[in-house]
């Protein structure tokens, strides 16, 4: 992927969307100056600019070093917490209100951090927390918390989430254009 597509890589998925687009144009730009010391070092200022930009004036968190795949959509873009040990897969939606990280276990660690497949929509006000897979072409209902693996083309909602029903790939994607 070369320098100009790697930064406009959830653009179209964003259409109609600005402030989705600037967050994820600047994400995409710490991700690729995190990559390497030296351009760490010159652009140093870019990215606390991003830190205290998009992660403490906007409230998205969503750290240079996290792995998302592209298309990512960030829709809403408020109270958004993701960890950076999280794994996105391609295609995903991000709402308002979402926490995804790990948990802290008895001994003192944390946990691993939740992975999510490709075609995942997470609603608003959604926890994933801990090490947990979320398959591909799922969505999570509005106020869910994730504690448990999610199976491919399903729907998981409530607290814990439970799976409401689990659908063809083709209809589970449908719901999510
Ligand atoms: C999960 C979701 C996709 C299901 O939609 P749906 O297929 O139309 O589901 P229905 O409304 O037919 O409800 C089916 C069952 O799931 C339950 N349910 C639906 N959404 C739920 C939710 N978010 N939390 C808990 N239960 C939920 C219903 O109570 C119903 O249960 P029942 O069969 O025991 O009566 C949808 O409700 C949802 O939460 N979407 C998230 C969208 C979002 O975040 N929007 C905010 C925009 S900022
Ligand atoms: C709050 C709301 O209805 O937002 C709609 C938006 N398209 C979304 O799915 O997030």
């Amino acid at each position: 992927m070369n320098f100009l597509a790697y930064l406009f890589q959830d653009w179209s998925a964003n259409r109609g969307n600005i402030k989705g687009r600037l967050v994820l144009f600047l994400f995409r730009s710490v991700q690729l100056v995190n990559r390497n010391m030296l351009l760490k070092i010159l652009f140093c200022w870019h990215l606390v600019l991003y830190r205290v930009f998009v992660e403490w004036h906007l409230g998205i968190e969503l750290p240079r070093k996290l792995t998302a795949g592209k298309g990512l959509i960030v829709y809403h873009g408020q109270a958004l917490v993701v960890n950076q040990g999280v794994v996105i897969g391609e295609n995903c939606v991000l709402r308002n209100s979402v926490t995804i990280g790990h948990k802290k276990l008895a001994d003192g660690t944390f946990s691993k951090c939740p992975r999510l497949g490709n075609h995942v929509d997470v609603g608003a006000n959604v926890c994933i927390i801990g090490d947990v897979t979320i398959g591909d072409n799922v969505i999570i209902g509005a106020g869910a918390v994730v504690i448990k693996d999610v199976p491919d083309n399903s729907v998981a909602v409530g607290n814990p989430a439970r799976i409401l029903e689990q659908k063809t790939e083709a209809a589970t994607r449908i719901e999510l254009i």
